[in-house]
């Protein structure tokens, strides 16, 4: 039995050496990475029982993506698939005014075939806690369908369900994306969004309070957390607002952040912990996710507790 299961897409990740341009790059970094095997490694890392779910080519590169979740942390149930691509995306790192930049080469993936019925729902049936993101429903109209099955028997099982919004222009617009996830919010028990997402995607407005209550009043959501980025979070859980500021960091790789403050608020939920001392936690994660290269927090409790505590003085002797 897993605590935690996810589902979605995991790609392979080309990235040039430190902030190289891709158009002169002569070599390219090799990685995994997808938000929902992200989260599932973060919160396998911290000492949750983690399974991520997905579909993906039998060759040697859907192989890389199984090795390479597996070996950081988490557990990897995947139907393989004769037919079908393996998703890439090209990364370019970037620091200000230059944006970091990502090209998707993902179009018709194994994953977006995938349905319910070759999935090993089982799992998500057993389970405590179970995780997707907007990123899913986006990529294909059966992943939209597969999206709001699995979130239903989750439901219908009494697993929570936990939703990130993660809203990615490159896949969809906000008239296209609108509808999908609210035909989806009913069987989402926790909801996390950016609030830049909650504005521009879910035409809400306001400040991020205001957010979260109109998003649990519209759809009774028992935990709403919104993303501010280095304005740090806000959750709304049972009427009880936590504001939790962002933990600053030297930001070395930002991708994945929100994927590591998931992982992390869903370790401490799941072991237990209120809400306050979960975004709290949340935010350590995250600021450690920052320091390190690729997708993933690849830190032990023992370090986010370093953060939580400010014992470290910056060198480890
Ligand atoms: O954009 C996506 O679909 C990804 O999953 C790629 C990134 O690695 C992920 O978003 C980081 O959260």
């Amino acid at each position: 039995m897993s605590d935690l299961v996810t589902f979605g897409e995991t790609m392979l990740r080309l990235s040039p050496p430190g902030q190289e341009r891709i158009e002169r790059a002569t070599e390219l970094e090799f990685r995994a990475a997808g938000a929902e095997s992200n989260v599932a490694v973060n919160a396998g890392r911290l000492g949750v029982e983690a399974t991520w779910l997905s579909k993906l080519p039998e060759s040697p590169l859907g192989r890389k993506v199984t090795a390479t979740v597996e070996s950081q942390g988490a557990d990897a149930d995947v139907v393989w698939s004769e037919e079908g691509r393996q998703g890439t995306y090209y990364l370019e790192q970037a620091s200000k005014p230059r944006p970091t930049n990502v090209v998707y080469d993902r179009a018709n993936a194994a994953v977006t075939t995938a349905t319910a019925d070759e999935l090993p729902t089982e799992r998500i049936e057993r389970a405590d806690c179970f995780y997707t993101s907007g990123i899913t429903p986006a990529l294909s109209d059966t992943l939209e369908g597969t999206t709001a099955d699995l979130l239903e028997l989750a439901q219908d099982a009494g697993t929570t369900t936990v939703f990130d919004v993660n809203y990615r222009s490159k896949l969809w617009t906000p008239a296209e994306a609108r509808p999908v996830l609210e035909s989806l919010f009913p069987a989402i028990d926790v909801l996390v969004t950016a609030e830049r997402d909650a504005r521009a995607v879910l035409g809400l407005e306001g400040d991020a309070e205001r957010i979260a209550r109109d998003l649990a009043d519209e759809w009774g959501f028992e935990t709403v957390v919104v993303t501010r980025g280095a304005a740090g979070a806000l959750a709304l859980h049972a009427g009880d607002v936590t504001e939790q500021p962002a933990i600053e960091a030297d930001t070395y790789d930002a991708v994945g952040t929100g994927d590591a403050f998931v992982g992390g608020f869903l370790t401490r939920r799941l072991q237990g912990d209120g809400v306050p001392a979960a975004l709290e936690y949340a935010a350590a994660v995250a600021s450690l996710k920052r320091t390190i290269p690729g997708d993933t927090a690849l830190v032990t409790p023992d370090e986010v507790e370093a953060v939580l505590e400010k014992t470290d003085d910056g060198i480890a002797r």
